[in-house]
């Protein structure tokens, strides 16, 4: 699964004198990572991360060249002969762009150590983990550094923008809910076709079925993005959608608890008002 994060670094300077953006010590988390700098320096590799105090190196720019990371979904399969790389970008005070492709197992590929990488002398380090499991776990313990870091700062709102530096990127790295469907709806989700009639401006987009599907889809979206779930601190609570009439109402909670194996009335539910304020809910 591919993932293209582009990075802009502001370098902007604190009136302390401090650059409040950076990214914190972190190893990639899915296969390998394929890294495009302008240039600017600022990053910094660890090559061994067992050892403390850690020593970090600046990575030179080397003009048209690609800087390559392993990840620890690449560590785990090979039982550490690659090891995922410790890294860091401190800021400078310079303004910085990068663009970082992440090539990531799919959430559901569950990631177990290659027969080749082990023995029994040298038996398997890590147990197999499933893809989704395994980011969800690094994304709460980011979520928990955030937390304790904003208590003792006494940040109110959820800004990073007052976080020191080192606490500043991996914070906006998104949870990722898998979401099971039922086979049937999995397989038509395989066979819709990829174009834009999805977002309401296709020839047919004002049909009540397409309504239907543009809704889906955004719920879709959402709740793989972690709106509405437990998991995802920030974005716990509830996703509302809207609906011009009853039928279209029911219609789409109905559809909403079909496709995503939730009850009706109980996850997935329903509220209309009509126009004499009369509500009927489940
Ligand atoms: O901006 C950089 O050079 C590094 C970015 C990075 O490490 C990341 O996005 O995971
Ligand atoms: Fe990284």
């Amino acid at each position: 699964m591919p993932f293209l994060r582009l990075l802009h670094y502001p370098g902007k300077l604190e009136p302390s004198g401090e650059e409040i953006y950076g990214a914190s010590a972190h190893s990639d988390y899915g296969m390998i990572t394929l890294l495009a700098t302008d240039g600017v320096p600022g990053l910094q590799v660890c090559r061994d991360k067992s050892q403390h105090p850690r020593v970090w190196e600046d990575v030179p720019n080397i003009n048209g060249a690609f800087i390559v990371n392993i990840g620890d979904m690449m560590e785990r399969w090979t039982n550490c002969l690659f090891r995922s790389t410790l890294h860091r970008v401190m800021p400078t005070g310079q303004e910085r762009y990068s663009a970082a492709f992440f090539l990531d197992p799919n959430y559901d590929c569950v990631v177990k150590c290659l027969e080749s990488c082990c023995s029994e002398s040298c038996p398997p380090r890590f147990p197999p983990i499933r893809t989704i499991d395994y980011f969800n776990e690094r994304f709460r313990e980011i979520w928990l550094i955030k937390q304790r870091s904003d208590e003792r700062l006494n940040v109110v709102s959820s800004q990073t923008s007052n976080l020191p530096g080192s606490l500043q990127r991996p914070v906006m790295v998104p949870t990722v809910v898998h979401v099971s469907r039922p086979d049937v709806v999995e397989n038509n989700r395989r066979d819709l076709p990829i174009d834009n009639s999805h977002d309401g401006a296709g020839d047919n987009g004002s049909c009540e079925l397409q309504q239907c599907n543009n809704y889906m889809w955004r719920n879709w979206f959402l709740c793989e993005a972690g709106f509405g779930s437990n998991l995802c601190g920030i974005r716990s609570g509830i996703i509302g959608v809207t609906q011009p009439c009853r039928v279209a109402v029911l219609a789409t909670a109905k559809r909403v608890a079909f496709e995503l194996g939730l009850h009706l009335g109980k996850e997935a539910g329903f509220q209309v008002y009509d126009r004499w304020n009369f509500i009927t809910r489940a």
